[in-house]
């Protein structure tokens, strides 16, 4: 894939880039290594205050940020401002958080006191270089989350993002430089694919961490395990959202819209599988599906504009080919199903809800990344939560009961990184955020995220002894 800007409204290509070459980028990660000797002994009030810069400046490039990603990938503007403020939220709140979500740890005497120590502390200190491998869906957000916990605990950072949105890349890079953060400590690679496994088994590059596809990922934990170097993953997802009788049906089925389509369909945490109770099933798909037919799907430079387009041409493709797959099978479409009329070259999808679901069909097993929401009608608890684990994926999940023994049953047996009752999934910075089973590994946000990226390193203190005369 080259590098370049392709409006995915449009299909135009708006810029290219070359990219750097093996050499220059081994100068980038040399810089990045020699910048994290300085970054390391910053201390964390300067490099709070370094943070809360970059905040104030994202918030005043708020408008022009937005258009870049709009433009890149085909975000709604409203929904593109509105990342950009989230990530300066991110940004303050692990300004403000981190220096005691890595303090020093004082294990208490009593626990000790057969150890030998006078003293024992444990120290999270920072890993080093830390590759990010992040994808076009929020080109801001998914290197924020990483970045701000990263660079906050001392690290430095390279981001090899995703070819489609170089020009986000690149602000990104001018953010922090413009912040004041010391020369290295952040850098975009424009790099293709291709070069990722030899600046992850450079000896200067300590760690790694991906969001996108589960081959990415797996490609790049099969060589940052043969390096023995340590990596977190956040790779697909097929949320459940489930519906039973106790819910407020209504609110579920409006909430679903958003939980379904929200950045044209294309967020891992995304409800992909509505399964809803068959005393609520049809009450629940026609509210549904009044919402979904009702979105406005259109340019999304337009502020009222709630659909964009796909943000590639290959993605489009490989929806269209689920919904297919599933129709030749035997779904039915309940509004949705095609690509909208009249909209020319640019890569829209009409708003989809697809009911009839067979586990013969592909769209069961694999990850719909657009808006096509595929319902189920289940006959009790059970059959919920046997079907919301009837997938490789476990990212997150939404789950809509007031029967508290039901959520509790929910809350021990779906596997997912999260179970949100009443409501939907949402990531925030105080919230640890990842998956299991092939959504990936490892945590991100939150102290546990920031932790990620530390070494915890135990400092035993022997008994002083006397002093020679
Ligand atoms: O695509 C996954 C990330 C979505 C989010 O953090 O809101």
């Amino acid at each position: 894939m080259p590098i370049a800007t392709v409006d995915p409204t449009t299909g135009e290509t708006r810029r290219t880039f070359e990219p750097l070459t093996a050499e220059e980028t081994g100068r980038r990660i040399a810089l990045a290594r020699r910048a994290f000797e300085e970054h390391r002994a910053l201390g964390f009030a300067r490099r709070a205050r370094l943070l809360e810069r970059a905040a104030d400046l994202l918030d005043e490039d708020r408008d022009s940020i937005a258009r870049t990603m709009t433009t890149e990938m085909g975000k709604p503007i409203t929904a593109a401002r509105a990342e950009a403020a989230k990530c300066a939220r991110a940004m303050r709140w692990y300004a403000a958080h981190a220096p005691a979500l890595l303090a020093d740890e004082h294990p208490s005497a009593a626990d000790t006191e057969d150890s030998g120590a006078a003293r024992i502390v444990v120290r999270y200190r920072p890993v080093g270089v830390v590759l990010a491998v992040m994808p076009w869906n929020f080109p801001l957000w998914q290197v924020v989350r990483f970045a701000a916990p990263a660079l906050m605990a001392g690290n430095t950072a390279l981001l090899k993002h995703a070819s489609n949105v170089p020009q986000t890349a690149l602000y990104l890079e001018e953010l922090f430089r413009r912040a004041g953060w010391p020369e290295g400590c952040f850098q975009s690679l424009l790099v293709g694919s291709g070069a990722v496994e030899a600046v992850l088994r450079d000896p200067r590059v300590a760690a790694a961490t991906l969001t996108g596809s589960e081959g990415a990922g797996r490609a790049v934990a099969a060589v940052a395990g043969d390096e023995v170097k340590k990596t977190v993953l956040e790779l697909g997802g097929s949320d459940p959202y489930l519906v039973m009788p106790s819910a407020d049906v209504r609110r579920a089925a409006d909430t679903a819209v958003t939980a379904r389509v929200q950045n044209n369909g294309q967020s891992c945490i995304a409800a992909k599988r509505f399964i809803v109770h068959t005393d609520v099933h049809d009450a629940f798909c026609e509210r549904f599906t009044e919402g979904m037919r009702a979105l406005t799907v259109g340019d999304p430079l337009n502020e009222a504009t709630q659909i964009g387009p796909l943000a590639t041409e290959q993605g489009r493709e490989d929806l269209e080919a689920l919904v297919d797959d599933a129709v030749r099978r035997g779904a039915t479409a309940l509004t949705g199903g095609r690509r909208p009329p009249g909209r020319g070259r640019g890569w829209f999808y009409e708003p989809t809800v697809l009911t009839g679901i067979r586990d013969t069909m592909r769209i069961h097993r694999e990850e719909t990344f657009g808006p096509v929401a595929a319902v189920y009608r289940v006959a009790d608890a059970a059959e919920a939560v046997a079907l919301a684990n009837d997938t490789p994926f476990g990212l997150s999940s939404s789950a809509w009961t007031r029967d508290e023994g039901e959520q509790e049953r929910f809350a021990r047996d779906i596997e997912a990184g999260g179970v949100f009752f009443n409501g939907m999934t949402a990531s925030h910075p105080a919230l640890p955020f990842g998956g299991v089973k092939r959504s990936g590994y490892g945590r991100e946000l939150s102290a546990h995220g920031i932790r990620e990226f530390c070494e915890v390193t135990t400092l035993w203190y022997g008994p002083a002894g006397e002093r020679e005369p």
